[in-house]
């Protein structure tokens, strides 16, 4: 009897946990769940009580569009989102409701207001009032007039008008009331967080159209209704969080010592220090203080990646393909208060006093599940995806790790087809970023690929996260020491693990993307390539997309105006007359990260050369497709990715064609 295994309609078995927001007191937690509704191409999403003592569940909330549930600091209300259905008519409107709850009550709410969107929100001390960080000005006219940067962001669409500012919001009268930071013409609100003394809100805002990656910090007095320059030209995530003694504030960031491939950090500000340089507490760790694992079984989620308890402050790193949640004070040295083992702490909320943490955790055979851990007693609170992953045979990757030619460890893993599957082939997976890093994630592609018969080998290259600074710095040097890495790392587990080097395909989304191009046009190695939301011209994409003018500046080092020849030398359709690899291209039509002709130029570059290609095209999806995208888009996607891998690896191709001579004969 052939394995039950997972193909891609099994998408709709998987089960989405996420934001597990415990309440002050411990004893409960509010979290997300969401299901992959592919008859109805939709994602329903549901919020969950789960009760700690006991592990009783019930709902809170029915959904099915409600999400990212936060407690008051009274223990008795919390806030959420509920996404709307808008019509035609409505277009422009918010299609977002910020509703207003008591634990108490399931399925009660009030309406607080409608937003765009909802970047960032923290309680008032008093449990009366939000600092919010919300989009304001969503263009709604047909013929778009721009006048500003960037025109258009990938997964919101056109935002040339939109602004995100901080404001004030009462939960019970929904009055809402914006925070004056300066007189600044444009500004993009990062992060808002209330003081626990209730005096002050501190912001981290945006205010150069054309920096966006620079950030300042403000701190804004109620009492006096004004506001102070903390600390300016701040970059990285942005995210902010105040001591439990209203005096600090940490900052999620850095100064761009490496540019775009510097590791987020926590700088500690003292606001009653004015002008003091911030104590970095994660700089000793030298590892990105944020956790970039690579995984397609995520939702959204409204908690922040830093919380500031009595006992630290707590946070996830990226280190060697595993997340453990750290935890850090002032004039200490980082140490780990959850070891997720061969996984990955996704998110997390603690209680004040840092007693009691909700978590959520997933690992590379496992979707993410709820756990609590008091005190380093960790416990599973949830079991969503455990029947029907039993009733299925995945297998579990084995890590492998070689010397590159220069010295230097590089990190991999390979996953087999399960035990009854024969192996047709096997895939290089590339993951993008490049700052991100494979390792303990769930990633359902790859059990899909497994299943149907191609072993998996994915690495960690230069270029990604997960190991110190140095590592993750290819500035100027894409398609150098990443693609050595890359092409050893294949020569290694051809030779360690036996695997036919006749049948190997190269796949990769992103700057994944980006190096499969690179990889096609600079060896006939594999005899397949799929290549996803990609990068093929670094000049066009510049100033066609949400990142691109400063992205290709600090990565590639150049921009159409300086260094053009390197933007044209590291750009892999300079090099796509020597392809040869037949090539399936994926694109979304609404990709603002990495554009459409992207796409197009590389799939016009391979049809006038004769390369056998073809190129799949998503409505009304964007960079996220293979993530977040509608569900039976993202069925479509894999079939695509299954049969180009049978047509040019299993030989279906050649099958069938001789079936067809056969049948003429
Ligand atoms: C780490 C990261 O996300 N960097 C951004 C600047 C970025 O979006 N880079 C893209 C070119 C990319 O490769 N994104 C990855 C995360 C993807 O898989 O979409």
């Amino acid at each position: 009897m052939t394995a039950r295994v997972l193909t891609p309609e099994t998408l709709r078995n998987i089960v989405l946990v996420s934001n597990p927001a415990i309440t002050p007191d411990g004893g409960k937690i509010l979290y997300t769940v969401a299901r992959i509704n592919i008859d109805a191409d939709t994602y329903e999403s549901s919020i969950s009580l789960l009760d700690v003592a006991t592990g009783f569940e019930e709902p809170l909330q029915q959904g099915p569009s409600d999400s990212c549930p936060i407690p008051a600091p009274n223990g008795r209300h919390y806030v959420f989102i509920r996404r709307v259905e808008r019509d035609r008519k409505q277009r422009g409107q918010p299609g977002l409701e910020l509703r207003f709850a008591s634990i108490d009550r399931p399925g009660a709410s009030r309406l607080i207001a409608r937003v765009h969107g909802l970047v960032s929100v923290s309680w008032s001390p008093d449990s009366l009032r939000l600092a919010a960080a919300i989009p304001v000005g969503l263009p709604d006219e047909d013929v778009k007039v721009v006048e500003t940067l960037p025109v258009w962001f990938n997964g919101k669409g056109f935002i040339y008008k939109t602004q995100v500012k901080p404001f004030i919001v009462d939960v019970y009268s929904g009055y809402m009331e914006e925070i004056k930071l300066d007189d600044v013409k444009w500004m993009q609100v990062a992060d808002i967080a209330w003081s626990p003394d209730g005096r002050k809100i501190a912001v981290t805002v945006s205010r150069v159209m054309e920096k966006p990656y620079l950030r300042d910090l403000y701190v804004y007095y109620l009492d006096e209704d004004r506001a102070e320059l903390v600390a300016e030209k701040l970059s990285g995530f942005g995210e902010i969080v105040w001591s439990p003694d209203s005096r600090y504030i940490a900052y999620l960031g850095h100064r761009r010592e490496r540019g775009f491939a510097t590791h987020n950090k926590i700088l500690v500000f003292d606001t009653e220090d004015r002008g003091s340089e911030p104590e970095c507490l994660t700089c000793s760790l030298d590892r990105n203080a944020v956790n970039t694992a690579n995984s397609d079984v995520r939702f959204s989620s409204c908690l922040k990646k830093l919380q500031w308890t009595r006992k630290g402050i707590l946070f996830v790193a990226s280190d060697h393909g595993r997340a453990p949640l750290y935890s850090v004070e002032p004039g200490s040295e980082p140490t780990i208060v959850i070891d997720p083992g061969e996984g990955v702490v996704d998110e997390f909320s603690a209680t004040p006093d840092g007693a009691r943490i909700a978590y959520t955790r997933m690992t590379a055979t496992e979707p993410r599940e709820v756990y609590v851990s008091d005190g380093g007693n960790a416990r599973r609170l949830t079991r969503h995806n455990d029947t029907w992953l039993s009733r299925y045979k995945l297998s579990k990757p084995e890590k492998f790790v070689f010397k590159a030619s220069d010295g230097v460890e590089v990190e991999g893993w390979i996953l087999r087809p399960p035990e009854g599957v024969e192996e047709k082939g096997w895939v290089l997976y590339i993951h993008g970023g490049p700052k991100t890093m494979f390792g303990y994630g769930f990633m359902h592609e790859f059990h899909v690929l497994a299943g149907r018969g191609y072993t998996v080998v994915y690495t960690n290259p230069r270029g990604s996260d997960g190991y110190s600074e140095e590592f993750a710095d290819i500035r100027c040097r894409y398609g150098e020491r990443d693609y050595q890495d890359l092409m050893e790392a294949v020569e290694y587990v051809i030779e360690r693990y036996r695997l036919p080097r006749d049948k190997a395909a190269v796949m990769g989304g992103s700057y994944g993307g980006f190096m499969t191009n690179w990889i096609i046009g600079h060896t006939d190695l594999f005899k397949a390539a799929v290549t996803m939301r990609s990068i093929s011209n670094w000049i066009s994409m510049y100033g066609t997309t949400d990142i691109g003018w400063y992205f290709v500046e600090d990565q590639i080092c150049c921009t159409p105006w300086r260094n053009f020849e390197h933007c044209w030398e590291k750009s892999p359709l300079k090099y796509a007359d020597r392809v040869k690899t037949p090539t399936l291209i994926i694109h979304s039509n609404e990709d603002y990260r990495c554009w459409l002709d992207q796409a197009l130029q590389l799939y016009t570059a391979l049809k006038l050369h004769g390369v056998e290609t073809r190129l799949a095209i998503f409505p009304n999806e964007n960079h996220d497709l293979s993530r977040s995208g509608k569900p039976k888009h993202r069925v479509k996607r894999l079939q695509l990715i299954l049969e180009w891998l049978d047509e040019h690896l299993a030989g279906k191709k050649e099958e069938e064609k001789a079936g067809r001579e056969a049948g003429n004969a």
